[in-house]
């Protein structure tokens, strides 16, 4: 019955990888299935590559369905591809090669502002600008012409897990961890659809970084696709529902996070055993 529903949402050829992710949906996975025959696919990517200024390949092909509404870990080996894939996916870096469809539009057709705008992006380290939280808060509608309200400042600062104190304070008087859930609301003014989140709590402490992953959960539940690199693999299975491994530029395997022990791709094996 799963199957059924998966596949109603899937119109062309399957990739393997993409084999892969139904065989998780139709295996013991009924909330993914139910999350892609309801609300079907956030992005399509098809053949992405890239291959650096010196000649590097960089991507090699990356082939994946991300449904809408799901937290999709990413993992990998350092300079696999992970943060290229997401970069890719907004147009930080231009695919140079491959589609990338975004609720079935070409990201190519797309305005990049507004496509920042709906697939929003945090980094390792938050950079917030001069003034305070507010203001940062502000600065994307802004742009727009639109002024937020107080009380929608309020409500983005509580969604970040952030108090009210916090309104007037200056970003230079904040923790990392404090300043990274300034950035997460300041994302979250321009009313994205999609999160891309590269590595951001690697440097947060424990508390920051549960307070960053329940904002996540919760985001999920109100619909976010969340597409998230990290490199702590008991982060990517204490939120992710599903897992990509991405080697030399390649998705290699797409599991389950509690079932990561099962990947087969010996890079992706060591990979797990050394970072478990
Ligand atoms: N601006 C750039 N110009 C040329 N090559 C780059 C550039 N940025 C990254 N690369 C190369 O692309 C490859 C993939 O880099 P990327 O940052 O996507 O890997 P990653 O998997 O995110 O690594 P890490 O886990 O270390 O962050 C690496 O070999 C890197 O050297």
């Amino acid at each position: 019955m799963a199957t059924a529903s998966v596949y109603q949402v899937q119109t062309s050829p399957l990739s393997e990888a993409q084999e892969c992710l139904l065989q998780v949906v139709d295996g013991d996975e009924e909330p993914v299935a139910a999350a892609v025959a309801e609300s079907g696919l956030k992005f399509r990517i098809r053949d992405l590559r890239k291959v650096s200024d010196a000649g590097v390949s960089i991507l090699n092909g990356i082939n994946a369905d991300i449904p809408k509404g799901m937290i999709v870990g990413i993992i990998g080996p350092s300079g696999s591809g992970k943060s290229t894939v997401l970069r890719s996916l907004n147009r930080l870096w231009e695919p140079p090669k491959g589609t990338v469809f975004l609720d079935g539009r070409d990201i190519l057709d797309i305005d990049v502002l507004s496509l920042r705008r709906k697939v929003g992006m945090l980094f390792q380290l938050p950079a917030l600008f001069e003034g305070t939280v507010a203001d940062n808060i502000r600065f994307g509608p802004q742009l727009k012409g639109q002024k937020l309200t107080d009380s929608e400042v309020y409500k983005l600062l509580t969604l970040a897990d952030l108090d009210s104190s916090f309104y007037n304070k200056n970003g230079n008087e904040l923790s990392v961890g404090q300043a990274q859930r300034v950035a997460l609301a300041r994302t979250l003014a321009n009313d994205p659809e999609v999160l891309l989140l590269d590595e951001p709590t690697s440097a947060l402490d424990p508390i920051s970084t549960q307070n960053i992953e329940d904002c996540i959960v919760k985001l999920k539940k109100k619909g976010m696709t969340v597409m998230m690199v990290s490199h702590s693999i008991k982060q990517i299975q204490r939120i992710a529902d599903v897992v990509c491994l991405l080697v030399n530029g390649e998705i290699v395997e797409i599991l389950s996070p509690d079932k990561l022990s099962e990947a087969k791709h010996p890079m992706a094996l060591r990979f797990l055993e050394l970072s478990s």
